[in-house]
């Protein structure tokens, strides 16, 4: 199975973070976003990473050039009609994974490997709206994706030992480092990750203490590089959000009840370091 032509769906902040890796590592990469404005945004947050290498010596300007030339740009599904794999990275919705997924099966030649970058929503169901089931995976990136070593691979329940073992490889090639993990909510990463923030943001909401008191008693007292509030911000309040109803609803055990907190940031707007206001404001 050879991977050479990448589809990255999604240039928000994790697409844009995989597209850069992907091109860094010389694949042909096509960055998929709905409109001109989310496809700009992502792109000049790559330029802006990788003009930072280049001011600090770690790539010369051609080779930023280089890189910035094995990506196009595409507003459209079809657009994914000759790639040998997709790494989708849009919203963390159901309704709108499995939508995509399903003009992917129409779109992809049969070999075409169809990855998720979803933090959360079970594997099997998204490759339930395909014919391919087998060719559906989990690759779930961290945030920010140039700097983080992990990758989560998460096997469906249909999915082959070939299509794993083609992603284990094009993860290392990407100087990633594969975890293999299995398909129930959350993974392991946010299984783990997102009930210590939704327990950060209960105890802002109970009075227990201020925010920045949270965030040093986790950054100082556990050695955390971000407290749990600023890394709320920084992943999206929204994501947590449907991170938690997932895990929520995925157990049904009412300790992953998202604080009700979170859902009124949500509702406001206060999406976090993306839209210049979560629990800290980044104007
Ligand atoms: C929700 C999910 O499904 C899964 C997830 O992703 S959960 C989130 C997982 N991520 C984390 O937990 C991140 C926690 N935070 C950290 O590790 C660190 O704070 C951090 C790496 C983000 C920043 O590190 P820092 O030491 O505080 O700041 P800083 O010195 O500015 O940055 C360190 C390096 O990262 C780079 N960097 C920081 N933010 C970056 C970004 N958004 N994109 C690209 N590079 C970035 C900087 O350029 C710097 O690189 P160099 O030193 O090589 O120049
Ligand atoms: N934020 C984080 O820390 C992490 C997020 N994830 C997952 O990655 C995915 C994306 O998250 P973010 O990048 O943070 O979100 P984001 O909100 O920054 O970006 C999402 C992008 O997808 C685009 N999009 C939405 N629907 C689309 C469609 N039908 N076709 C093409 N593009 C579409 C949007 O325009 C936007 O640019 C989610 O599934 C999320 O759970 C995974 C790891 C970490």
């Amino acid at each position: 199975m050879t991977i050479q032509k990448i589809m990255v769906i999604g240039a928000g902040q994790m697409g844009s973070g995989i597209a850069q890796v992907c091109a860094q590592a010389g694949f042909e990469v096509i960055l998929n976003d709905r409109e001109q404005q989310f496809y700009d945004r992502g792109i000049q947050t790559i330029t802006k990473n990788l003009s930072r290498n280049v001011e600090k010596g770690r790539m010369t300007e051609d080779q930023k050039q280089a890189v910035l030339s094995n990506i196009t740009k595409s507003l459209s599904i079809e657009d994914a009609n000759d790639v040998d794999l997709v790494i989708e990275a849009a919203v963390e919705n159901m309704e709108i994974k499995q939508s995509i997924f399903k003009q992917l099966d129409e779109i992809t030649p049969k070999h075409t490997i169809l990855a998720t970058n979803t933090s959360s929503l079970p594997i099997t169901e998204i490759a339930a709206a395909t014919n391919r089931p087998e060719q559906v995976i989990g690759m779930h990136f961290m945030n920010p994706v140039p700097v983080m070593k992990l990758v989560e691979i998460i096997r469906g329940l249909a999915t082959s030992d070939e299509v794993y073992t083609a992603i284990e490889e094009m993860t290392k090639k990407l100087g990633k480092t594969p975890v293999e993990v299995n398909d129930f909510p959350g993974f392991v990463s946010n299984r783990i990750l997102m009930p210590m923030i939704n327990e950060a943001i209960y105890t802002l909401y109970e009075g227990v203490a201020t925010k920045e008191a949270i965030d040093d008693v986790m950054k100082m007292g556990m050695n955390h590089p971000m407290g749990p509030l600023q890394l709320a911000d920084f992943i999206g309040l929204d994501t947590c959000l449907y991170i938690m109803e997932i895990l929520h609803e995925g157990f049904g055990d009412s300790k992953y009840r998202p604080c009700p907190l979170l859902r009124k940031y949500v509702k406001a707007g206060w999406l976090g370091k993306k839209s210049g206001r979560g629990f800290y404001s980044y104007e």
